[in-house]
């Protein structure tokens, strides 16, 4: 069987289009999740889960208060701290995340930034004595912790945060303070109400100098009662638009003291009489925020499929009109339109989960690199992974909402759950960075790329920039995605200098540094977009060129196909430059015919991904496929249909018509 979801009793619909795909969905399995290893062990994992009743989800999330939300996850982690090396590897955070995927979904819980941020900050920032003394109990969840970095104030510009660390030396101890109402941390997971310790990002202070943030492990409530410690204020900073299980959080300190060994001294240091070491670069201390933006390409690509695995099976049973036969409606998915709405996002999903490989890998080297004292990487990565977290996450908010809508009426229905997918997936525009604000990080590597260029150094240029050097060539379309990559090439590479031209033109005419940057901004921001979907598409193509199953290269090449197109074509302003408009014509039927070709595959492509029923957590995108049926067993167990009267009927309603009759 090449499709290893069909099962009997499953809507005909659906499994007709199993039995139409041309691979095998374990062996493509094993290529989105890097191993067959890997795509073994979640399918291990998965179905340990289902053997154990308590982990499975007390009620519909869509049903629940948000205390609910916040009591079921609780309840849950309790249950997994029985069975935590029965599921998993512990040391595997892959297979760690699966299960939180899994189990407790993606809205937020206890641990949401216990395993991201707080563990990653110890093992990046901690020196060996430090991590002796809390990495093994907080691998051991014998705490419970998270980053505080935020403010009220600010989040972007870390220079400026407010809370502050002063260090005395007569009893070498720290002073956190939080001096005004802007200062207090804003929005930091966990926090709330779960952590009882986090890593708190302050201002360092000694002898009247300010050296800027630096990393302090701090203790927040007592681990008997769980009260917070005197001195601390700490809460829920209430509902988000989504992820609502988390308790993101406020936290301000009175004058609260910190022995000399919490601030993380693994880089920089602060001896017993106040002397500072300064690390050996700069922004060594924001390693977890690289760290997580390097997982996102992976993390958000999976938010997508999820929201593609809904509105692409929905889409195989929903019948709606009709095209040549009269006889019987068609499947929405056969619409045109319908496919491009989905299938250019089917591909993007691919892609990023791809390139969210390559940056994981490349971190975890990273992070070997600068524990050797070799720093040199990490200007590349960053710029690399500001870039893609500010793409991906804007693409994959788009993708999210088509498929919502690709499910017509049902996909407004919390019973799809794609709105609650979007919710959480769009934050990542937001957190870690701004968008913006990362687009234009990664511009000031690019414009300095070009002044390489200018100044006939271009033999030092970074990782993928070589292309910037390169002069204009004749573009020939037939020669395949590679054709593609050049038209992409082209047009980063014209943006890339002109954003940069303009920069040094408004600097020439003499405007400041910093408003001749503002004024070139949004052209700069345009020049990070088109970078990095050329890595983008690149990786993409890498990857899918050194596969060598036959039926499985086979499709995934169609799948670049449909990639190419559609993205040559979504910058066609740009790409006009470079390509003819009748080029462009010949690229439009392009892409509707590889829309064609990957649409007996659309079904199979999705289900590899093997998203679990728990994990979708989608009454429209079930593995069955019985959506009618489904719907309606959901609605009835709606809350609201428990009784046929509500109180509020007799309570205002009823007595307002008696009233209007009289
Ligand atoms: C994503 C997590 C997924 C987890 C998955 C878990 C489970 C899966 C299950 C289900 C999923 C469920 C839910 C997921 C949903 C919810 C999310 C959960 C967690 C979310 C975590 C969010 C946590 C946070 O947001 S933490 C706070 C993040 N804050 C920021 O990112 C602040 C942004 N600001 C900055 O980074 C900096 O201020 C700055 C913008 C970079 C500027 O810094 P500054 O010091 O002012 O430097 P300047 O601009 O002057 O640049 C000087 C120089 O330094 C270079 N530079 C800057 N940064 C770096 C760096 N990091 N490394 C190397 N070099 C750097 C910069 O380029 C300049 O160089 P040059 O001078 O040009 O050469
Ligand atoms: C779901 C979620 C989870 C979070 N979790 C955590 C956490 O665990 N720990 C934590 O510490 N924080 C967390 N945060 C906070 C998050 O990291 C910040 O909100 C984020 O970094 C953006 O900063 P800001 O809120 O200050 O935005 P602002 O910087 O105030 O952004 C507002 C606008 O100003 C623009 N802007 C700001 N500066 C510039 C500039 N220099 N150039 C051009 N435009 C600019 C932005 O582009 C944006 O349009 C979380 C946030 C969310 C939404």
């Amino acid at each position: 069987m090449l499709n290893k979801s069909i099962m009997d009793g499953d809507n005909p619909d659906l499994t007709e289009e199993r039995m139409k795909g041309a691979f095998d969905t374990d062996k493509m399995a094993a290529v989105i999740y890097g191993s067959e290893k890997f795509a073994i062990r979640r399918r291990e994992i998965t179905e340990s889960i289902s053997r154990i009743p308590q982990l499975a989800d007390s009620k519909p999330f869509s049903f629940m208060t948000r205390e609910e939300k916040i009591s079921e996850s609780c309840r849950k982690l309790s249950v997994l701290s029985e069975h935590w090396n029965q599921l998993i590897d512990t040391n595997n955070e892959e297979e760690a995340l699966h299960l939180y995927r899994e189990v407790l979904g993606l809205e937020g819980h206890a641990f949401s930034l216990h395993e991201t941020m707080f563990i990653p900050s110890l093992v990046a920032q901690a020196n060996d004595e430090q991590q002796e003394k809390w990495l093994g109990r907080a691998k051991r969840r014998e705490i419970i912790g998270c980053y505080a970095q935020t403010e009220m104030g600010h989040g972007t510009n870390l220079r400026a945060l407010e809370t502050t660390a002063t260090y005395y030396p007569s009893t070498q101890e720290f002073i956190l303070h939080t001096p005004t109402e802007t200062a207090l941390k804003w929005w930091p997971g966990a926090l709330g109400k779960s952590s009882n310790y986090a890593v708190v990002v302050a201002d360092l202070v000694i002898r009247d100098t300010h050296y800027g943030a630096h990393p302090f492990m701090v203790q927040l409530r007592d681990e008997k009662t769980h009260n917070p410690l005197p001195g601390i204020t700490v809460g829920d900073i209430g509902p988000k638009m989504a992820f609502n299980g988390a308790d993101n959080g406020f936290l301000g300190f009175n004058q609260y003291k910190l022995p000399r060994d919490h601030m993380l001294m693994r880089h920089s240091r602060v001896e017993e009489n106040g002397t500072y070491t300064k690390p050996p670069h700069a922004k060594i201390g924001y390693s977890s925020m690289v760290k997580v933006r390097s997982r996102m390409a992976m993390d958000q690509g999976l938010f997508m499929v999820s929201a593609l695995v809904i509105a692409v099976r929905y889409s195989a049973v929903r019948r709606q009109g009709f095209l040549d036969d009269k006889s019987r409606e068609v499947k929405v998915l056969d619409y045109q339109t319908q496919q491009h709405r989905l299938f250019p996002s089917i591909a993007r999903a691919y892609a990023f989960i791809f390139c969210g490989f390559e940056t994981i890998q490349l971190y975890d080297q990273l992070l070997i690199d600068v524990k050797n004292g070799d720093t040199s990487g990490m200007s590349d990565l960053h710029a690399l992974t500001s870039g893609l977290k500010s793409v991906v996450t804007h693409q994959t908010g788009e993708g999210i909402e088509q498929a919502r809508m690709a499910c017509g009426g049902h996909g407004y229905s919390m019973a799809s759950y794609i709105s609650e997918i979007y919710g959480v997936a769009i934050g990542g525009c937001t957190y870690e960075g701004e968008n913006m604000v990362m687009l234009l990080q990664l511009a000031r590597y690019l414009v300095k790329s070009v002044e390489l260029v200018k100044t006939g150094k271009s033999k030092e240029l970074g990782p993928m920039m070589n292309y910037l050097a390169e002069p204009d060539t004749q573009i020939d379309l037939t020669s395949g995605p590679e054709a593609y990559v050049k038209v992409f090439q082209h047009a980063a590479r014209r943006q890339v200098w002109k954003a940069t031209d303009k920069f040094h033109q408004l600097m020439e005419s003499g405007q400041s540094r910093d408003i001749a940057w503002n004024n070139s901004a949004v052209e700069l921001t345009r020049a990070s977009r088109l970078h990095t979907r050329l890595y983008i598409m690149e990786t993409f193509i890498r990857r899918v060129s050194s596969i060598s199953d036959v039926s499985i290269k086979k499709v995934l090449i169609d799948l670049v196909n449909v990639h190419v197109n559609y993205e040559v074509l979504d910058i066609g302003t740009y790409a006009l430059e470079h390509v003819s408009s009748t080029q462009l014509d010949s690229i439009r039927s392009q892409l509707y015919s590889s829309l064609d070709t990957l649409r007996p595959n659309a079904v199979s492509l999705i289900d590899s991904f093997q998203i679990s029923d728990m994990q979708l957590r989608s009454v429209l995108g079930r593995r069955d496929g019985h959506v009618y049926t489904n719907l309606f067993e959901w609605a009835k167990a709606s809350p609201l249909n428990q009784t046929h009267v509500l109180p509020s009927v007799n309570q205002y309603l009823k007595p307002m018509m008696d009233k209007a009759k009289l």
